[in-house]
């Protein structure tokens, strides 16, 4: 352990700040420019199904995208399940990543869910439009079988954004899980 460096008596917090808006320092990355319509936190709600579930849910979702100047945004979601006068029912899923802005309107992302899964999703991603489908999902011994999914986000209207997630799990094929509208807070 004696090659480690010597602890100061106060380490000093992360230098360098992360932007939730093009306009915030630091200034975006060249290869940021086609995702820059995606910073700041959107929120809404949207509804939900699948085969194996009794009927729809309803539930309001929070996204949150940042940069710190590098071609990379940070990604983070949460969702909670309401009821019919909107009010909160109870948590529900929430995840974390990186999404990885390529040239020539390509995207590779990784997505982290505290259910065990870890999705690698590849894309396309323009102005308004980012399209993308699992190229690999891991999971963890405990996890429920997720094999695919498809997410899609369209800025449909200024500052309103459509969100429609599909799944393939528990023996079934890619399809319908979740649609949402969230509009971008600030
Ligand atoms: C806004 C985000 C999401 C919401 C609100 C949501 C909501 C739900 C709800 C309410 C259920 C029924 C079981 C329960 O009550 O927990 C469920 C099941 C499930 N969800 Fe989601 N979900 C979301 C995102 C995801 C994502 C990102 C994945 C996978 C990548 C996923 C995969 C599943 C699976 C595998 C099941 C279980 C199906 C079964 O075994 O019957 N969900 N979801």
């Amino acid at each position: 352990m004696s090659d480690l460096p010597n602890l100061p008596d106060r380490a000093p917090a992360y230098p360098y700040s992360e932007a939730l808006s093009p306009e915030a320092a630091p200034q975006p990355h060249e290869q940021l420019k086609p995702a820059l319509w995606l910073l700041g936190t959107w929120r809404g709600r949207g509804r939900g199904g699948y085969p194996t579930l009794d009927g729809e849910f309803t539930y309001a979702q929070e996204v949150t995208f940042s940069h710190d100047g590098r071609p990379f945004l940070r990604y983070e979601a949460r969702a909670w399940l309401i009821d019919d006068e909107d009010g909160p029912l109870r948590p529900a899923a929430r995840e974390s990543g990186w999404w990885r802005v390529q040239p020539e309107g390509r995207v590779e992302a990784l997505i982290t869910q505290p259910t065990g899964i870890a999705e690698i999703m590849v894309g396309t991603l323009g102005e308004g439009l980012t399209d993308l489908s699992s190229h690999g999902v891991a999971l963890t011994p405990t996890a429920k079988d997720v094999t695919a999914t498809r997410r899609r986000y369209t800025l449909t209207e200024d500052s309103v954004l459509d969100f429609v997630h599909d799944l393939a799990a528990v023996g079934h094929s890619l399809q319908h899980h979740l649609g949402a509208r969230l509009r971008l807070e600030g």
